[in-house]
């Protein structure tokens, strides 16, 4: 079984967490993709009424079009539920974020969010983070001192460019600087030098926030729950 039928079978499943009524974070990325046409499918076949908060015009752009009723984050007083994908969830449920470069508007929803799911195929679950680099947001003015700055921490610090080696820049218009530390063995420590770093909008690391992980597995969806 390929990963995208993986993806889509923790998407499909996920999308049974959704219940009439809720507002609902929507994330970014190939997974949240499938969930987003398996929510469209419940939402005309139930008559649901929900409505969306998205963390990327990819996403937005998708659920409108498939009919889903979208609002700002900040038009709403609350969300019920946010459901995203991941780059690597350890053991202790703890994550990495923003292969899409999307992981502020991510975060942002994220911590607005009730209750947050994440779903994976099984290879994003690891043992310890790290093996994904890190990506993190940072903003154009002084973009090469915060570089230096981290190389000097031994973080290993790479700019992410496109296919036409154009840096990569996010919805905010900042830069992606991804982080390639290897086992990342105390994330917390990690995170809180990283908040830290004056030019450093946001970072992937997601800590203490996910509370279940659907999981495509070739034996079908797995429902881990992280016990927070
Ligand atoms: O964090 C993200 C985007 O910023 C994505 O959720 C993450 O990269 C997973 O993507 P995919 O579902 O395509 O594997």
């Amino acid at each position: 079984m390929d990963q995208n039928a993986l993806k889509k079978m923790a998407a499909d499943r996920a999308a049974e967490f959704v219940e009439d009524g809720m507002t609902l974070g929507l994330g970014t990325g190939s997974t949240v993709h499938y969930l987003v046409e398996a929510i469209a499918r419940r939402v005309q076949a139930e008559h649901l009424h929900i409505q969306g908060v998205s963390t990327s015009s990819r996403t937005e752009d998708q659920a409108r079009g498939l009919g889903i009723t979208m609002v700002g984050i900040d038009d709403v007083d609350h969300i019920d539920l946010t459901i995203d994908g991941a780059d690597e969830i350890d053991q202790h449920f703890q994550g990495i974020k923003g292969g899409g470069a999307a992981h502020t508007l991510e975060k942002m929803v994220a911590l607005t969010s009730a209750q947050n799911i994440w779903i994976v195929d099984q290879s994003k679950l690891v043992d310890t983070l790290g093996a994904f680099p890190l990506p993190t947001e940072v903003i154009p003015f002084g973009h090469t001192q915060v570089e230096r700055r981290l190389a000097a921490e031994g973080l290993n610090p790479e700019w992410r460019r496109d296919d036409q080696g154009q840096l990569v820049t996010t919805h905010n218009g900042n830069y992606v600087l991804d982080l390639h530390v290897g086992k990342i063995a105390h994330p917390h420590l990690l995170a809180q030098f990283l908040d830290a770093q004056t030019g450093i909008l946001e970072h992937g690391l997601f800590l203490d926030i996910v509370n279940k992980v659907v999981v495509g597995t070739p034996d079908g969806t797995q429902v881990l729950n992280a016990g927070r």
